[in-house]
């Protein structure tokens, strides 16, 4: 049926204003209370859908456990966490980078460099096809403390504007991806609910620049 029933997992933080921009140009109506209210559920039913409030990290959590049919969510999460999701559509919003930095003119030690990241499967694995073996130290944000303070050598870390790296006197090495959001989908709500949500991807898709 073209008009079953929706949960679709939202990212708070700085992704969400963009997300509920881009739906309601997609032509949702979403009410005003979506976009300041602390409820966690929030049910649209003209649409026919609800809305999960989750932290970015654990959207596709929600997806890929089928409580949500379908989610937005950072290709960074995507990178990190291999999940059993389907990526439907880039929503070319939110865009930033992964990248390695440190502080400048430092070359890293030949053995077991310490890497610090709140992305340690990404860090991990750009290290690795680089032939270089290094010791992850797993942090959960202000990264660019750890080369200050002595803690790591090198960060992998989100850059946007540069201005965290730049303030804090740190340069990028290398880039590693470029990050989106990406609308993702449960692969069995995307075979039982296929026709409403490629309405959805449909609309969405018309108006991404
Ligand atoms: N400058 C940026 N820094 C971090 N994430 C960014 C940036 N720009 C876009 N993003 C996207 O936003 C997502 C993170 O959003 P947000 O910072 O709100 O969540 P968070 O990392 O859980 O934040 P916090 O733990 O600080 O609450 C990332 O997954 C990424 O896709
Ligand atoms: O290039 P910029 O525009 O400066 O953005 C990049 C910074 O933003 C993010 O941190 P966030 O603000 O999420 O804080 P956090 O350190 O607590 O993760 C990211 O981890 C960088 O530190």
């Amino acid at each position: 049926m073209n008009n079953s029933f929706l949960t679709i997992a939202m990212p708070k933080g700085r992704i969400f204003e963009e997300a509920a921009e881009l739906l309601r140009k997609a032509g949702f109506r979403l009410p005003p209370e979506f976009d300041d209210s602390r409820k966690l559920i929030l049910e649209v039913e003209e649409e026919n859908l609800r809305f999960i409030l989750a932290k970015p990290m654990d959207v596709v959590t929600y997806v890929e456990h089928g409580v949500a049919d379908i989610g937005i969510a950072g290709k960074d999460v995507m990178l990190e966490e291999e999940r059993d999701v389907y990526e439907l559509l880039d929503l070319k919003i939110s865009a930033c980078y992964l990248a390695v930095a440190g502080l400048p003119g430092t070359k890293i030690s030949d053995i077991a460099p310490k890497i610090a990241s709140k992305y340690p499967n990404v860090a991990s694995s750009y290290f690795r096809e680089q032939g270089e073996q290094v010791e992850i130290i797993k942090l959960n944000g202000s990264i660019e403390l750890a080369p200050l303070i002595g803690l790591a050598e090198r960060i992998v870390d989100i850059v946007s504007t540069g201005q965290t790296l730049k303030e804090n006197g740190l340069v990028e090495y290398a880039k590693i991806a470029d990050v989106t959001s990406r609308l993702v989908a449960n692969p069995v709500s995307y075979r039982i609910k296929e026709a409403r949500i490629t309405e959805i991807v449909d609309r969405l898709a018309e108006i991404i620049e």
